[in-house]
């Protein structure tokens, strides 16, 4: 028999709209940057609705802000490698799974994982999810992290204590060797930052 021409295979949805893990500490500006980015794109991008264990509040629908399952079911997808990443918050437990993330794919859209260093560690060494493309925002340095989480005004002075010195660990990390970032964009000047971020994520001639 002729070999397969490998064009003719069919592509799978996550290779052709590879999913985009946006990772940097907290405050570092990954939400200004993406709120204009799906202002400006709006049907290019989603973001897949996460697993968790805790109760829903009032007004929260499954399948809408999470999928709410028991920790039995979760266990089970952990097992499974059903979880691209997933992690323990003020004990429950959370996660992105495989499903969630292809069905963003197959509708035609790129998904935009926005999570935190233990989570793009998981994503970047799971053994069956296609690799997505990786980007690192960075603040300028602490001193200006600082400066912003305080005029941001969200944080008593504990958590931004606690949001600074994860902050410098997260940095850290993202210079080092073992790091999958294909892109480290500083967010200095936001406009500056912002055409960065678009260019890595949609190309220059969009
Ligand atoms: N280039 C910039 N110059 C000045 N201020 C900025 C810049 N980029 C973002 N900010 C401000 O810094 C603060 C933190 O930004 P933002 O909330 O987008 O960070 P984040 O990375 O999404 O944080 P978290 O992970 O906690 O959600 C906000 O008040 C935002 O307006």
């Amino acid at each position: 028999m002729p070999p397969t021409d490998p064009s003719s295979l069919p592509t799978s949805a996550l290779t052709k709209h590879r999913p985009i893990v946006i990772s940097g500490p907290s405050g570092a500006g990954k939400s200004t940057i993406l709120n204009r980015l799906f202002a400006e794109y709006p049907n290019r991008f989603g973001f897949s609705v996460s697993h968790t264990t805790r109760a829903p509040r009032a007004g929260e629908q499954h399948g809408r802000e999470y999928y709410f399952v028991s920790p039995e079911e979760f266990g089970k997808l952990v097992q499974e490698g059903g979880f691209v990443e997933h992690a323990t918050f003020g004990g429950n437990q959370y996660g992105t799974s495989v499903e969630a993330v292809r069905r963003i794919a197959e509708e035609g859209r790129v998904c935009i994982l926005d999570i935190e260093m233990e989570g793009v560690k998981q994503v970047a060494n799971h053994p069956t999810f296609p690799r997505p493309r990786f980007l690192f925002l960075s603040p300028p340095s602490l001193e200006i992290l600082e400066q912003r989480l305080r005029s941001r005004a969200t944080d008593k002075e504990e958590a931004i204590q606690k949001r600074l010195k994860q902050a410098k660990v997260e940095m850290e990390f993202a210079r080092s060797p073992e790091a999958p970032h294909e892109k480290i964009v500083v967010n200095d000047d936001l406009e500056k930052a912002y055409q960065e971020v678009k260019e890595f994520i949609v190309g220059k001639d969009a």
